[in-house]
């Protein structure tokens, strides 16, 4: 039986039987299209261009389009510049302009019939409305006239006036761009980012301005974005973290620029304090000259040093703050030998690389000096004042979570805790004991209520704990490894210090049955269910897979940080769903545009994971329950107006 309450409100809508039927029929014609296209990326770590250029090639997809609709008319070169018009529209219009045998005008007139024709190829498996609502303000109409002018004999003079026009105005360069944004966006119907936005690349506050202009994009929150969330409630611990990783990757401009944190105070503190110190263990990684705020390496190295120091310090106090994080033995600075400049780790005593600690009691060596106190409760400030950094963590919260079910895809970014014999583990944070879905749940519920009702009564600085253990706890799901050896890798030479051993999720997830008992546990058929990761990089230069468990996981960490390249020897993986298969595309490294506007595109190997039966429509998806419960509703309301229970409004016919 149906509720006339909510028929009457739905009636609004839909004032009589007519339009109700007209939107039965759109609805029925949606769940008749084809599956629209998913895109899966994950570890983006920064890496804004390559990341963009992934985006705006699909993965190689709009080089077949290319390949496929123009393999007689334009040769291999043609080809090439439309497809990198499509990549990076600005840069291409620059190379042409600077191109003096080129007559620009001809070459907007040919270009942009060139990209309507991609437009088009790229959209029909869409409703015409839904095509419009993707494409730009103010030119929809236009771009609307131009896809679908299909009277042969007229279409030359329509097209050359509208084309004409554009040009004439002096927007051909602005239309070119936003209709090379406009084939993007058609190319890929929805965006799963399987985590790790942030940190080690030098951007990735411009990776967040791209993805808040889309509407169909999902999260699953990775370590490295959690830690910033984490900040972003206030948590001091994290904030330390956030800063000391990107002090020592030299991202200032992203730091002060991109998102107005002020380190004024922390580098007149760092200077002041480690003056005669050079601080050579601390020194950035990459130093590659920020645009805007450039810092000496040596002011820098200090800022990592300082920085560092009140991590541990902040870190050794939420730890002894929640012994339930079972954390103990991540606590280091009580165990440095400070007259010898010695540690003791595990019963094994290490030299230390840099022995000047001038903010350490070794009498109480957690507590922060009273000028560290003043520095963390500025960077707090600043951090938490950002409205920048609010608003990407606010998007994140909004259309983001742990874990996410999707047509048959379980997406999360890093493990699920379980036993040595494979069983989902029963883990215990804040009193409560969860294993499996029900612990990602649980966790997902508290790191919400940390970030918008914090309890008024927290300690300075614990707010946000629980993104802190989610960055590097053990059984973290975002983490998954026995401990975060930073304090090892920057005050020990011994490599083995630096281990980090992974959970045995990472040995489980090889095998077939275990995967399934896993998608079984989201409740997805294990036949026709997949799980996508990222997290750990494939190294493919020894030998590893991305194809784990028999075809039914994959690992998608992208590798698409330079900082990582060398290690895996690619620049990773995306994954693609349409229509007809499944497949994973290979990078190799983005390189980026020379000065002189030259850029090399090498197109990404794809690898067919899984070919369909018969092509996947709209009514074989997800999405096809809440249509058609919309259509089931409609009808509701034809059979109310029928019987005459809702009175219907035919002035409007
Ligand atoms: O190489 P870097 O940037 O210093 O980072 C090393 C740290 O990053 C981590 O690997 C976590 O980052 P990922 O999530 O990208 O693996 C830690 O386990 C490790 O201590
Ligand atoms: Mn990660």
């Amino acid at each position: 039986m149906y509720d006339l309450k909510y028929l009457k409100l739905l009636s609004q809508k839909y004032p009589n039987r007519r339009a109700a039927s007209a939107e039965i029929i759109n609805l029925n014609a949606i769940l008749a299209l084809p599956k629209g296209t998913e895109y899966y990326l994950s570890d983006l770590h920064g890496e804004y261009e390559a990341f963009r250029h992934m985006i705006q090639s699909a993965s190689g997809v709009i080089k077949m389009k290319i390949n496929e609709i123009f393999a007689d008319e334009l040769n291999g070169r043609q080809r090439y510049h439309l497809a990198s018009l499509i990549y990076n529209a600005p840069a291409e219009i620059k190379r042409v302009k600077l191109n003096p045998t080129i007559d620009y005008r001809q070459w907007c007139k040919d270009n942009i019939l060139r990209l309507i024709i991609v437009c088009k190829a790229v959209s029909t498996k869409y409703t015409r409305s839904k095509v419009r609502k993707r494409l730009p303000k103010y030119w929809e109409y236009s771009m609307d006239e131009l896809l679908h002018a299909d009277d042969e004999a007229n279409k030359g003079t329509y097209y050359d006036a509208i084309i004409d026009s554009v040009i004439e105005t002096g927007m051909a360069e602005v239309y070119i761009s936003q209709l090379t944004q406009a084939i993007t966006e058609l190319c890929v119907d929805r965006l799963h980012i399987i985590g790790d936005i942030f940190d080690r690349g030098s951007h990735p506050d411009q990776i967040m301005d791209y993805l808040m202009q889309y509407d169909d994009v999902d999260f699953q929150w990775g370590n490295h974005d959690i830690v910033w969330m984490g900040a972003a409630a206030g948590s001091w611990a994290c904030t330390a973290n956030i800063l000391r990783m990107n002090i020592s990757y030299n991202n200032f401009d992203m730091l002060e620029i991109g998102y107005g944190i002020n380190l004024r105070p922390l580098s007149s503190f760092a200077n002041r304090v480690y003056a005669k110190d050079s601080c050579e263990a601390f020194m950035p990684k990459i130093l590659e000259e920020n645009k805007y705020d450039p810092v000496s390496k040596r002011t820098a190295a200090k800022m990592h040093k300082a920085i560092a120091i009140m991590q541990f310090k902040i870190e050794g106090q939420r730890i002894k703050d929640n012994p339930e994080f079972n954390l103990n033995h991540r606590l280091l600075l009580d165990k440095i030998d400070y007259e010898n400049g010695t540690i003791e780790i595990k019963g094994k005593t290490y030299e230390l690389k840099d022995t000047n600690f001038p903010t350490i009691d070794p009498e109480d060596p957690y507590k922060l000096t009273d000028e560290e106190l003043r520095v963390i409760r500025n960077l707090q400030a600043s951090v938490t004042r950002s409205k920048k950094l609010q608003d990407h963590i606010k998007f994140l919260f909004s259309h983001g979570a742990l874990y996410k079910v999707m047509n048959d895809k379980l997406m999360f970014h890093g493990c699920i805790p379980v036993d040595a014999n494979g069983e989902f583990e029963k883990c215990t944070i804040y009193g409560e004991s969860h294993s499996g879905k029900a612990f990602f749940d649980y966790l997902d519920g508290l790191v919400r209520k940390a970030y918008f009702s914090p309890d008024e009564d927290t300690k300075e600085g614990a707010e946000g704990d629980i993104m802190w253990y989610l960055w590097l706890g053990a059984k973290s799901p975002l983490f998954g490894k026995d401990q975060m050896t930073t304090f090892e890798r920057l005050f020990i030479a011994d490599k083995a210090t630096h281990k980090e051993h992974t959970s045995g999720y990472y040995k489980f997830r090889d095998d077939r049955v275990f995967c399934e008992r896993i998608l079984k546990e989201f409740g997805i058929d294990p036949k026709r269910g997949h799980i996508l990761n990222g997290h750990v990089p494939v190294k493919i230069k020894d030998g590893e897979s991305p194809i784990k468990g028999e075809g039914k996981l994959f690992v998608i960490d992208g590798g698409i940080s330079k900082a990582y390249q060398k290690t895996t020897g690619i620049a990773g993986y995306t994954f693609i769903y349409n229509s007809w298969l499944m497949a994973l595309a290979e990078h190799k490294p983005y390189m980026p545009l020379q000065p002189n506007g030259k850029q090399t595109f090498v197109a990404p190997r794809i690898f067919i994971v899984d070919k369909l039966d018969k092509r996947i429509l709209v009514r074989d998806t997800d999405q096809a329950e809440e249509l058609q419960a919309q259509v089931n509703e409609l009808k509701d309301l034809i059979e109310a107006y029928r019987k005459g229970l809702i009175k219907e409004d035919t002035s409007q016919q």
